[in-house]
């Protein structure tokens, strides 16, 4: 279970002294999403428990193994973003297999796996500069999978793509969350985004984060 108690902070630098509160639980295989406006808090609680940011106060517990001692590195989390970073010039293993920084030869076989995983068997020595946005995104899942670690942070990820193909994603981030029995943290815009796979909402508003009921 990833739990977050009471966890505080604040932008220093910003004109008025507001103090974002969260709290929030996620069962291993569970998908929880956040909504909430534009400006409300929502990247600033994934930054926190990627350890982009310092928090004030509270904690951020996996499995009751507090993780905001630990260092960005060492924080057992993989992200995913709607800017998908590949490397347009590489082909889809090795934009993979930079997801490990060291590699070794067991990495390659894992990477098929992952890559039937996601449904991109057959593009594998692709450019991912070839590919749509739908297959980049799955790329950058496949990427996100092979590090192995039990927290995924999706911050909109597929609000660049079309109806159909989100969908096809949403589904896929599903499945992926059961078989390799993740705590997945969504924040997305969407309503329907939720209703299809999330089992809990949480809703930022007015610096705190509570669930919706
Ligand atoms: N580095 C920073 N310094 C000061 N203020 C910041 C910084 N980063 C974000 N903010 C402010 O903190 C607030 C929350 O930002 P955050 O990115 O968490 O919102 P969000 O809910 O994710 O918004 P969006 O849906 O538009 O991405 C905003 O008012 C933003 O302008």
């Amino acid at each position: 279970m990833l739990k977050i108690k009471n966890l505080q902070y604040s932008y220093e630098n910003s004109n008025s002294k507001e103090n974002y509160t969260y709290n929030l639980e996620v069962k291993e295989q569970e998908i929880v999403a956040i909504l909430g406006e534009s400006g409300s808090g929502k990247s600033t609680l994934l930054d926190l428990i990627a350890g982009f940011i310092e928090a004030l106060d509270g904690s951020i517990t996996l499995n009751q193994k507090e993780l905001l001692a630990l260092g960005v590195e060492k924080r057992p989390i993989s992200i995913l973003f709607q800017n998908h970073n590949l490397f347009e010039h590489l082909n889809v293993k090795k934009n993979i297999l930079l997801g490990l920084g060291k590699t070794n030869l067991n990495d390659e076989k894992r990477v098929r796996n992952i890559l039937k995983d996601v449904g991109l068997e057959e593009f594998e020595n692709t450019l991912s500069s070839q590919l749509s946005g739908g297959q980049q995104q799955r790329v950058a899942l496949a990427r996100v999978l092979l590090r192995n670690k039990p927290i995924l942070l999706l911050d909109e990820p597929f609000s660049g793509l079309d109806e159909q193909t989100k969908i096809i994603m949403l589904d896929l981030v599903k499945n992926i969350t059961q078989e390799h029995k993740l705590h997945t943290i969504m924040v997305t815009h969407d309503k329907h985004d939720c209703e299809r796979i999330a089992s809990k909402v949480y809703k930022m508003k007015d610096y705190l984060l509570l669930e919706e009921i």
